[in-house]
């Protein structure tokens, strides 16, 4: 594999995620997406803990239960549905950033993490609501370790040959509190052949809660085309059994 230009790299995959969060040239569809995301991440966060009467609760469930037959799919959708065609279109890759679990504005799921790229270090911003909570008032760790993979796959892009993650070690140091801003912080260190090392910590002020080591292992774009036609293999299966 010839070693690709660093910095024609991070434009074509690490600023993507930057410019998927800016509300600039957006289409009437994400701008919509975002605020049906926008208003589910609030009402799944109101949602926990909730002081709705008891006695109103089912009227609630009744209520939800309509409006998400709005939504149903007739079969298991992926979020990269159509990205060939949009990137052969000249279409914006970013938009596909807006279904990302952690970053995605279009994502109910996603905390969401704010992503900054400065000349050596990632910075992600994130404030973890309640639907996050592990230990009491404190972050689970599964989406510690999840928030470093997104913030340390970005700083990987920096080797210039981005690939997946092969391996994620997370060091706990201190609880990490819910509804506080959280800097979490990314940083390529080296390249190795195809291997690229990465590390990271999260902070909470001056105090670090958790600090972590990321292995990438460059891939071949062509694995995520792969990737998506395995998927859609897997679906029409599904559906010829169902059939
Ligand atoms: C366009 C939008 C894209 C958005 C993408 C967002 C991605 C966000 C980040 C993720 O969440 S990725 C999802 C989680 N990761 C995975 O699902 C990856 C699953 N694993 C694999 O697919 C393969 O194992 C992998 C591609 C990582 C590596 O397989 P390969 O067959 O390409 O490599 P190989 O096994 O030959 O290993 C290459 C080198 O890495 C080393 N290596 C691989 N896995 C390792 C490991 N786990 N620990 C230590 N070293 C490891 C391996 O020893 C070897 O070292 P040497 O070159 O020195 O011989």
């Amino acid at each position: 594999m010839s070693d690709p230009d660093p910095q024609q790299s991070m434009e074509a995959l690490a600023s993507p995620r930057v410019r998927a969060q800016l509300d600039e040239d957006l289409s009437p569809r994400r701008l919509a997406l975002r605020r049906i995301a926008a208003a589910n991440r609030l009402l799944i966060e109101d949602m926990v803990g909730t002081q709705v009467d008891p006695g109103d609760l089912d009227a609630v469930a009744d209520e939800l239960e309509a409006l998400g037959e709005r939504f149903r799919h007739d079969r298991p959708r992926s979020t990269y549905e159509g990205m060939a065609e949009a990137a052969m279109a000249g279409g914006a890759i970013e938009a596909f950033f807006d279904h990302s679990p952690l970053i995605g504005l279009a994502n109910p799921l996603a905390p969401p993490i704010r992503i900054e790229m400065g000349e050596e270090l990632v910075t992600g911003r994130v404030t973890f609501g309640a639907v996050y909570e592990g230990p009491p008032g404190c972050v689970h760790g599964g989406f510690v370790a999840a928030a470093f993979d997104e913030v340390l796959g970005t700083a990987q892009t920096y080797s210039g040959a981005p690939g997946m993650t092969a391996r994620l070690k997370v060091d706990y140091r201190s609880p990490t509190p819910l509804h506080v801003p959280l800097v979490i912080e990314g940083r390529f260190t080296r390249r190795e052949g195809r291997k690229i090392f990465t590390e990271g910590r999260i902070l909470d002020g001056d105090t670090v809660t958790a600090e972590a080591e990321g292995l990438f292992v460059t891939i071949d774009p062509t694995k995520f085309r792969e990737l998506a036609e395995g998927f859609d293999r897997r679906i029409a299966g599904d559906q010829a059994d169902d059939a």
